[in-house]
């Protein structure tokens, strides 16, 4: 075969192409900037912390870098997301083993330790908005999200005490209640109940599309309710494998009166997320979960890839998929670095 000459090639592209060099527009970062498609920015995050009582802070072993926080700490956090221009924090509560029992009775609590933790930030920090999950896995003594019975997790009756725990959040200050028990129809009752109790503007962040994930693993050692958990949660929380039914999960949470909705875990299920805001018209947001941000951890502590920009890459793609705002770990850490590349 003959050498061409690079002009002959020159031609043939434009002959192929029509003019257009896609590298074009890659040539220069002010180029690229130019027509980037999607922005990440704080106003995207949601930053969810974990809270425990008594003083001090202490690590969360298989998330390095996050911490449970005293009630004073989740202040703090609260302050410093709100100067970063961060939204939302959501909050997790850790249980003492020890008040867990079969009916998660501490959940209906209006002094439990959300609830103190989400009255104090109220107080201190008016100005940023509070996320508190309905699910009973925080109390239960078995780890599950709802009531049992022997071995069944009873739905109607599960709701029933999520419909409690709605309004006493609510009451203490949370502005989102994001339902993540997965239980059919709470979302419908929970506005109800929501509503009797003059709570009209409190919000609903269904956790419509939640699978049943190996990357809660981490959070539930952060909770605590690892160790409790019996079975897994399969019974409730979606089959990995299916998508169309996730479009249906959406559909109801909307129709029942979710203001917005959630993709749970993130990462593995882009596609969801996608399609959901193609076809539903709704704020749709991904979690980008504990498993996700330590494998992200362990990778970069081992040097074996560049966190930052993995980061940023990542939270990027849930913004390209359609995400209205991503709950990260790393909402601090990625508010600091916009805030730094902004100057
Ligand atoms: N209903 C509890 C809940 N709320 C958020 C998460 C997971 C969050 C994460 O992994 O970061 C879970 C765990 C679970 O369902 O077992
Ligand atoms: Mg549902």
């Amino acid at each position: 075969m003959s050498q061409r000459d690079v002009s002959d090639i020159s031609r043939q592209i434009v002959d192929a192409t029509g003019g257009l060099r896609m590298r074009r527009l890659r040539q220069a970062e002010w180029s690229r900037r130019l027509v980037r498609e999607n922005q990440l920015r704080s106003s995207d995050l949601i930053w969810p912390i974990f809270v425990k009582d008594g003083d001090g802070a202490e690590p969360v072993a298989s998330m390095p870098g996050v911490e449970r926080r005293s009630v004073a700490g989740c202040v703090d956090a609260a302050r410093q997301a709100a100067d970063l221009g961060i939204p939302v924090i959501a909050l997790f509560p850790f249980t003492d083993p020890a008040l867990r029992d079969e009916t998660g009775s501490q959940a209906l609590n209006p002094d439990n330790l959300v609830c103190r933790t989400a009255r104090a930030i109220k107080k201190a920090v008016p100005e940023i908005g509070i996320m508190c999950d309905a699910a009973l896995d925080p109390y239960t003594s078995h780890g599950h999200d709802g009531l049992m019975d022997g071995e069944r997790i009873l739905n109607d009756e599960s709701v029933e005490v999520l419909m409690r725990q709605s309004v006493i959040q609510a009451e203490a200050g949370a502005d989102i209640i994001g339902p993540s028990d997965m239980m059919d129809g709470r979302v419908a009752c929970i506005r109800s109940a929501l509503d009797d109790a003059g709570l009209r503007d409190t919000m609903i962040m269904a956790y419509s599309a939640k699978y049943a994930s190996a990357f809660y693993g981490p959070f539930r050692d952060a909770v605590g309710s690892n160790a409790m958990l019996k079975g897994d949660k399969r019974t409730y929380q979606m089959d990995f494998a299916n998508a169309n039914e996730a479009l249906r999960e959406a559909a109801q949470d909307i129709a029942e009166g979710a203001d917005m909705i959630m993709v749970k875990p993130g990462l593995a299920y882009l596609d969801i997320l996608s399609r959901i805001t193609q076809e539903l018209n709704v704020p749709a947001f991904a979690y980008q979960t504990s498993g996700e941000y330590a494998m992200i951890m362990a990778a970069a502590q081992n040097g074996w890839l560049d966190g930052d920009k993995a980061i940023l890459e990542v939270l990027t793609a849930y913004k390209r998929a359609g995400a209205s705002g991503i709950l990260s770990y790393f909402a601090p850490k990625v508010a600091m670095a916009l805030r730094e590349a902004a100057g």
